[in-house]
């Protein structure tokens, strides 16, 4: 059984994956829209839909540790970015999703303690894909490399569409949410603006 992420606020009311709660769910919600749940074309749409949410929100049974586990010691201490990272969350006020790309620099230690760089894509999908909000997204993606790498700095800056915003309420396609954490070394003016300029550079 695989252990829940404690997360701040969550009630932890499940040791794992509920998926018999998570299909009733949507056949509750599916009958409070004026749907059929019994109808052909919908009666397997409870256990796709939970399923789903179970890959969707893989990410609160996951820990940041969990990815980061290949590091090498390259001697390498300057600049590594990862731009242009596909990230899809979902937004925890509406619950639809928000997509855009990731950014991920640092800065390693002086021993030049480095991760695989496929890791910081699969950093991001951990807090990705969990209930969220991109601001605390951002943060989490520094706030973990910053504690498990022990870099000298890290920028995150992600970029994204949120649906809320797009195919509901204020109904702006094509409206951008651009998110930054700064930590350490990557604070210090020069160094901040040339991550930045790699990472508008196309
Ligand atoms: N800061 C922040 N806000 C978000 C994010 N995702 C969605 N929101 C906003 O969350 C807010 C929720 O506002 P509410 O007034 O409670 O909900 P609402 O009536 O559905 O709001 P509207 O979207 O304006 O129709 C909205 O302004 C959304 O745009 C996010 O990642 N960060
Ligand atoms: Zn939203």
């Amino acid at each position: 059984m695989t252990d829940p992420v404690t997360i701040e606020g969550a009630t932890g009311a499940v040791r794992e994956f509920d998926q018999k709660r998570a299909e009733d769910a949507v056949r509750e919600l599916l009958i409070a829209v004026g749907e059929n749940p019994d109808r052909e074309g919908l009666r397997d749409t409870p256990g796709r839909v939970a399923r789903a949410y179970q890959e969707i929100f893989a990410g609160l049974w996951q820990e940041p540790e969990d990815v980061l586990t290949t590091t090498f010691d390259l001697g390498h201490d300057e600049m590594v970015l990862v731009k242009d990272i596909e990230v899809t969350s979902v937004c925890e006020h509406h619950l639809v999703p928000f997509r855009g790309v990731a950014h991920v620099g640092y800065i390693p230690s002086h021993s030049g303690k480095i991760t695989g760089l496929s890791k910081l894509a699969r950093l991001v999908d951990v807090y990705a894909r969990r209930p969220q909000v991109q601001e605390r997204l951002t943060t989490q993606v520094a706030d973990s490399l910053m504690r498990i790498l022990e870099p000298r700095g890290v920028i995150v800056v992600i970029e994204c569409e949120h649906m809320c915003m797009s195919m509901r309420g204020i109904r702006k396609p094509g409206a951008k949410t651009i998110t930054s954490a700064v930590r350490g070394q990557l604070r210090d003016a020069a160094t901040r603006a040339e991550a930045m300029s790699l990472i508008i550079a196309r």
